[in-house]
């Protein structure tokens, strides 16, 4: 079987990619990120009562016409009400009641002033100057009105909505289903951290990146932790999980060693869609389906892994999801740094873009990690290219 390309390579994952139409009700607070499935119309007017936006009193404006600092217009203090009591009595005429922020504006009273501008003498308040009807008044439904499409379905959450969402009262919201996702690492040699580290092991980075790549993204994947290197058991765990996830990503055992088991994986509980991408870090990268379920076997180099995360999984993330912000963005700009090695085949390196410029770091091998944190771009340099000197333009893609 010979290499596909990148794009080939995606455009056969995205024709094994189903975009979830599937509804489920979810908690408020989980929905962020979320699609909502319906439109959210407010069934009252919010806030659902006149307000006052001061601390201060309410009364009715006309009784201070012709007031004046040295004539001032007197209420008499006939209640207190805070944000969250319900002062149910009319209010007479040349009657005040104190209110703070926030407090439903008492029947018979149209503006409210300022606590700071008048003064309290025994059960009165003294008004210096004249208000007008509706002067410091916040009305209901100034902010989202009975009967508004407040939030409209097809909608990607974000914490606004669900501010907007909250204040209609919704504490359920129907959205897509969100994707289901596994992740697991292959490879004796594994440890999870936490763990003493004994002769020939290595801690699992991986399962870390991934994660927090997934969680970054706004996917919640379940982390299922390290398979052995022994491909009937690998294999009858995944497949263990094909009626349950959308999506299993795997990392290691996809090149041609000994213990590289995702060959026999595939074969046993699924079909191959393609092994090897034309690109560098990565290459052995194994795609599969395994019933509705859509794998993809990630090699196992700490770098690999995360990269081909990037350029293969996200736009199947984004399909299935239906969210387009998942998609990577493309960026254009120039080396900050020389790339001293030539690129026989295509390869993505990692670099920190910012300003149309890309930094490389000086550590780019698959097998290390440390230099990838604080990059935020893959540099895709095309097949061919010789070494490249600093200020050369570069395409890449913004993680
Ligand atoms: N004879 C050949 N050997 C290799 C080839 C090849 O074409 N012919 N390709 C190389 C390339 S390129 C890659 S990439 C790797 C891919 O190997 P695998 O995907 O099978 O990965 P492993 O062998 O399991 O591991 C590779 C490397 O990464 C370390 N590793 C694995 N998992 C983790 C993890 N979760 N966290 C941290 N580090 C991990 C592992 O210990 C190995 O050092 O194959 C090359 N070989
Ligand atoms: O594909 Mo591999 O270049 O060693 O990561």
């Amino acid at each position: 079987m010979q290499d596909i390309s990148l794009e080939q390579a995606i455009s056969v994952l995205l024709e094994h990619t189903k975009k979830i139409e599937a509804v489920e009700e979810v908690p408020l607070l989980e929905a962020l990120g979320c699609i909502l499935a319906e439109d959210a119309v407010a069934t009252f007017d919010n806030p659902p009562f006149d307000r006052s936006p001061l601390d201060g009193y309410a009364f009715a404006a006309s009784g201070t016409k012709g007031a004046q600092k040295e004539v001032p217009a007197s209420f008499r203090i006939i209640g207190e009400e805070c944000a969250g009591d319900f002062f149910a009595q009319e209010v007479p005429e040349g009657a005040a009641v104190r209110l703070m922020t926030g407090a439903a504006i008492p029947k018979g009273c149209d503006c409210v002033v300022r606590q700071e501008d008048v003064t309290v003498q025994d059960d009165c308040i003294l008004v210096p100057y004249e208000l007008h009807h509706h002067e410091n008044y916040c009305f209901a439904g100034e902010d989202v009105r009975k009967g508004t499409l407040a939030v409209k379905r097809g909608t990607e959450l974000t914490a606004a909505h669900l501010g907007v969402l909250a204040s209609l009262g919704l504490g359920m919201v129907k959205v897509r289903r969100r994707p289901r996702i596994a992740i697991a690492s292959t490879g004796d040699e594994l440890v999870l951290p936490g763990e003493p580290l004994r002769p020939g092991k290595i801690y699992n980075s991986n399962l870390y990146v991934l994660a927090g790549r997934l969680r970054e993204l706004g996917f919640e994947p379940e982390v299922l932790g390290i398979l052995p290197d022994d491909a009937a058991k690998a294999a009858s765990f995944i497949a263990g999980w094909r009626e349950k996830v959308d999506l299993f990503l795997t990392t290691g055992g996809v090149s041609v060693g000994k213990k590289d088991i995702m060959h026999e994986v595939v074969r046993c509980i699924g079909t191959r869609l393609f092994w090897r991408v034309c690109i560098k870090p990565g290459a052995p990268v194994i795609a599969y389906t395994a019933g509705d379920m859509l794998g993809i076997a990630l090699s196992g180099n700490p770098f690999a892994s995360y990269a081909t995360f990037e350029l293969l999984t996200r736009p199947v993330l984004a399909a299935l999801a239906g969210r387009s912000d998942v998609a990577y963005r493309a960026a254009e700009g120039f080396l900050a740094d020389a790339f001293p090695k030539p690129s026989y085949g295509r390869r993505f390196i990692r670099a920190h873009y910012a300003d149309g410029v890309f930094s490389i770091p000086a550590q780019h091998d698959s097998g290390s990690l440390f230099s990838a944190a604080g990059c935020n771009a893959l540099i895709d340099i095309p097949a061919g290219t010789e070494p490249l000197v600093a200020g050369t333009r570069v395409k890449g893609v913004l993680l």
